[in-house]
C-alpha cells in the first residue's frame, strides 16, 4: 500500500520527460531558444550513517579491529569524477558501526529519506554490512518511494586496507542510483559488482567480499561503467507497506520508541524456563527454531501459554516455516504463534515489531506474515 502521506515529486514527474540522462527535467516548460541548453543531471542524495566503509586500520594489511572514522565528506573524495553523472547532496544522519544501529537511527534514516523523495531523483546510503539488511527491509517496509531508487551500500574492507573495496562500491552506488533503469526498483543494494533487492539481501559472510547473498538472484550487475539489469523493474511481491503516522519533526522521531521484540536462538537442550524469562521483557518474541519450526514439546507448551505474539522462524539460512509444522493451538482464540515463513528472525523481528508498532491483532499479524507464506 502506498505511503500517501509522502508526497513523491521527483524532478521530473512526468515519466516520458523523466528519463535520467536522455531528457532535460521539465522539457515542455522549456522555451524553443532554451533546448540546446545542457541536460540537467540527476540529483542524488548521499546520507552517511559509518560502517567500515568509513573505517580507518592501524595499517594497510588489517581488515579487523579498525574503527569508523571517516565522514561521508571525506568518502566522497576517494570516488572517481561523477561531476558528469549527477548533482549530489550529502549529508551525515551518523557515523557508528552498524551494531549501533537502533530503532532511533532507524527513524534518523526514515525521515532523512522521506524527505530527500521529495526533491532527488536517486538516494544513497551508507551503511555498515552487519546490519544493513535489517535497515534496507525496514526502509522497504515503511517507504514507497515510487520510482526513486534507494541505494544502500557497504564495504567489507576498510578504507586504509590494501584494496579497499569502499570507494568502488560507493562510486558504483551513485551511478545506479542516478541510472534511468533503476527507477522504480525501490531498495536496491550495491556490494561486489552486484545489484540486489534490499527486501531479500542477507549477510552470508562475516569475512569475505562476496559477504552478501540473495537467493531470490541477484537484479543486475556493474561491469566497468556498465549498469545490466536481468529484469525490468521490480520490487518484491511480498512485502507488507506500513504507512507509519510519524511526525518527522526532529524532536518528536527522537522520541518516538517502537515495542520490544526479542529473538531467542534455538538449540539442543533449550530450556522453556528462557522462553518464560525472555518473555517478561518483551511484547513480542521470535525464535530462530530448529530445521523449519521444530522445538522440543517442553518450549512448545510454554510458548503456548505466554500473553505475548511469539513467530517462529529459523537457524537454517535458507528455507521456510510451513504453518504445517507450528504447535497445535490449544483454541483458536488463544493461539500466539504465527509461522515467519521466508524471513530470518532478525527480519521477522522487524516486521513483528512494526505490527505491534500499528497495534495489530494476533490475527492480523498472522495476516502480515501470510505475505511472506507464513502465518
Ligand atoms: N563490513 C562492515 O561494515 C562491518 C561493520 N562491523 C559494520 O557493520 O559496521
Amino acid at each position: 500500500m502506498p505511503n500517501e502521506d509522502i508526497e513523491i515529486n521527483t524532478i521530473c514527474a512526468d515519466l516520458e520527460s523523466s528519463q535520467f540522462t536522455l531528457h532535460a527535467c521539465g522539457n515542455d516548460d522549456i522555451k524553443p531558444d532554451e533546448k540546446s541548453a545542457p541536460r540537467r543531471l540527476p540529483k542524488i542524495k548521499i546520507f552517511g550513517t559509518g560502517g567500515t566503509i568509513a573505517s580507518k586500520g592501524a595499517s594497510s594489511s588489517n581488515t579487523a579491529g579498525y574503527r569508523v572514522d571517516l565522514t561521508i565528506q571525506q568518502l566522497l573524495q576517494a570516488v572517481p569524477d561523477i561531476s558528469g553523472i549527477c548533482d549530489i547532496d550529502y549529508e551525515q544522519l551518523c557515523n557508528v558501526d552498524s551494531k549501533e544501529i537502533n530503532e532511533s537511527v532507524l527513524l534518523k534514516i526514515y525521515a532523512g529519506v522521506s524527505s530527500a523523495l521529495q526533491t532527488f531523483d536517486g538516494i544513497v546510503i551508507t551503511h555498515g554490512t552487519d546490519t544493513l539488511a535489517e535497515t534496507t527491509f525496514f526502509i522497504e517496509s515503511t517507504i514507497d518511494s515510487g520510482d526513486v531508487p534507494i541505494v544502500f551500500v557497504g564495504s567489507m574492507r576498510p578504507s586504509t586496507s590494501v584494496s579497499a573495496d569502499g570507494p568502488m562500491n560507493l562510486y558504483q552506488a551513485i551511478c545506479i542510483a542516478a541510472d534511468r533503469q533503476s527507477r522504480g526498483r525501490g531498495v536496491l543494494v550495491s556490494l561486489n559488482d552486484q545489484i540486489s533487492a534490499g527486501y531479500y539481501i542477507t549477510k552470508t559472510n562475516a569475512n569475505t567480499l562476496d559477504s552478501f547473498n540473495v537467493r531470490q538472484g541477484y537484479l543486475g550487475n556493474f561491469v566497468n561503467n556498465e549498469i545490466h539489469y536481468y529484469y525490468p523493474p521490480v520490487k518484491p511481491m511480498v512485502c507488507h507497506k506500513f504507512k507509519l503516522q510519524l511526525n518527522l519533526d526532529k524532536s518528536l522521531i527522537s522520541q518516538t520508541t517502537f515495542p520490544t521484540v526479542h529473538i531467542v536462538y534455538a538449540h539442543q537442550s533449550i530450556s522453556p524456563e528462557l522462553i518464560e524469562l525472555v518473555s517478561q521483557h518483551c511484547e513480542g518474541m521470535v525464535i530462530a527454531t530448529l530445521g523449519a519450526g521444530s522445538l522440543p514439546a517442553i518450549v512448545n507448551d510454554k510458548v503456548l501459554e505466554l500473553p505475548i505474539p511469539v513467530v517462529y522462524s529459523k537457524r537454517s539460512m535458507d528455507g521456510m516455516i510451513p504453518k504445517a509444522n507450528l504447535p497445535k493451538p490449544k483454541s483458536k482464540e488463544s493461539f500466539n504463534i504465527i509461522a515467519s515463513g521466508y524471513l530470518n528472525p532478525e527480519k521477522s523481528r522487524i516486521l513483528l515489531q512494526l505490527c505491534l508498532f500499528e497495534k495489530f491483532t494476533v490475527e492480523e499479524i498472522r495476516d502480515v506474515f501470510s505475505g511472506v507464506y507464513g502465518g
